[in-house]
């Protein structure tokens, strides 16, 4: 006999009991990284700058420190003569005080001489034997100097907790002498197969028997969504050894993911060995793809029954499981960003008493339905998005307006 899905609710209310076992289990975490690994992390806490940047002023182009007095009325046909007095690099700074007639030969990157108002550059002068520069341009005071602070002044917000750090941003904490900042931890995601049909992509297929799909394709949507997260095997259709490799995962991690042996059927094991070892809190929800979802908490960790259909794992996993990952990792989503509206291209039929989410092409700014089962991998993979047909709805007709969210 099997059973029956007791605990079935509604997709909203299921959204709501998965978000906060995730808020009550798993209080957002932070680490320290070292600068160079924190691309793509989430900034924990704001970042003040702790000096002005550039640090000093400094010169933008190489040629010759001068006093803009000396440059006035400068052309190529009548250049101003100043007489080099000091030589200064990058790295380096001169500690002489700059005078009417004299210049100093400096280096793009080095600091401004004390006294010294601007830089001519080094192709709009000439250096005669004696060490003498004629100057052929005007300028005006701070021209080609970087001030001080300009960019970045001391004791400001720069970057702001929930950032997401980019090679830029990292740029600028770098800039900082920073070498090392508080990310928010990633959450650590298990994830087990199960089913006696199940071979390891490296194994030779026999009949019977289908390649796993759903341990990759869940580790690396896992790990898109701001996760750590590890495949840990396919375990056969064996009440005793799901329920060990449960146990002895959820000491290593804070989430698991269990593919198959979700549904109500002999030979589905997976809800009575969440019901034997913790607490059922979802069995069942009512959409399409995807309807025999089990949520369970064991030892203050949440387990997650994905049904073993690619597509409806898929789809689950995106729809109830990302949100909170990603909220737990610190990543901030818009969803009503990532959006497309327009006419759907075919009729759509849809169960009642069950949302469906329809996946769909953009095609000619239409929205073409792809019907294929739950199983057909290769559907998702060329789907642009989906369309949510609320329960009490039977047919979408061709030609009505809808909505499509869209993958990222
Ligand atoms: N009497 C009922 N039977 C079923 C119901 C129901 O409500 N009442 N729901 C159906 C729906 S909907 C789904 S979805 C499936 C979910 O079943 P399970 O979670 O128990 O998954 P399995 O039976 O183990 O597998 C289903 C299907 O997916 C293939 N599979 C499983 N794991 C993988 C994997 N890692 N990689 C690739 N493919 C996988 C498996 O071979 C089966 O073909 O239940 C329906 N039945
Ligand atoms: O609802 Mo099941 O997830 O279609 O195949």
């Amino acid at each position: 006999m099997g059973k029956e899905f007791l605990k079935i609710k509604e997709s909203g209310d299921a959204k709501k009991i998965i978000g906060d076992l995730f808020e009550k289990y798993y209080p957002p975490e932070s680490e320290s990284v070292k600068l160079s690994d924190s691309l793509n992390r989430v900034l924990f806490n704001d970042i003040e700058s702790r000096i002005d940047f550039p640090p000093f002023n400094r010169a933008l182009k190489d040629g010759y420190a001068v006093k803009v007095e000396d440059t006035y009325g400068a052309s190529e046909e009548s250049p101003n003569i100043v007489k080099i007095v000091d030589v200064v690099e990058a790295g380096d700074f001169s500690d002489k005080t700059l005078k009417l007639g004299e210049c100093i030969q400096i280096s793009t990157g080095a600091p401004m001489p004390e006294g010294a108002e601007a830089v001519e550059m080094v192709e709009f002068t000439d250096l005669d034997d004696e060490g003498n520069v004629n100057l052929f341009k005007s300028l005006t005071p701070t021209q080609e100097i970087g001030q001080k602070g300009s960019d970045i002044k001391k004791g400001n917000k720069i970057l702001s907790k929930g950032e997401l750090l980019t090679p830029s941003k990292i740029g600028v904490i770098a800039a900082q002498g920073i070498s090392e900042v508080d990310v928010y931890k990633k959450p650590k995601v298990g994830i087990i197969s199960t089913g006696n049909e199940l071979l390891d992509n490296d194994e030779l297929i026999i009949p019977g028997k289908i390649y796993d799909v759903n341990s990759d394709m869940l580790k690396t949507g896992a790990d898109a969504a701001g996760s750590d997260a590890k495949t840990l095997g396919i375990i056969k259709d064996d009440y005793d050894s799901i329920k060990n490799k449960i146990n002895s995962s959820i000491k290593d991690f804070d989430v698991v993911l269990v593919s198959g042996g979700t549904s109500a059927g002999v030979g589905d094991n997976l809800r009575s060995i969440l019901d034997e070892l913790g607490c059922v809190y979802i069995h069942g929800i009512t959409v399409q793809p995807g309807k025999p979802t089990l949520v369970g908490v064991i030892d203050g960790k949440i387990v997650i029954g994905l049904p073993g259909n690619p597509v409806s794992a898929l789809v689950i996993f995106n729809m109830f499981v990302v949100p909170s990952l990603e909220k737990l990792a610190g990543i901030k989503v818009d969803e009503n960003k990532n959006t497309f509206t327009g006419p759907i291209t075919k009729r759509i039929h849809s169960p009642i008493g069950r949302m469906q989410y329809q996946l769909v092409r953009i095609k000619n700014d239409g929205v073409e339905p792809i019907f294929k089962d739950s199983g057909a991998i290769f559907s998702l993979a060329t789907a642009d998005g989906y369309t949510k047909v609320d329960k009490n709805i039977e047919l979408v007709d061709e030609g009505e307006i809808v909505t499509v969210t869209l993958f990222k």
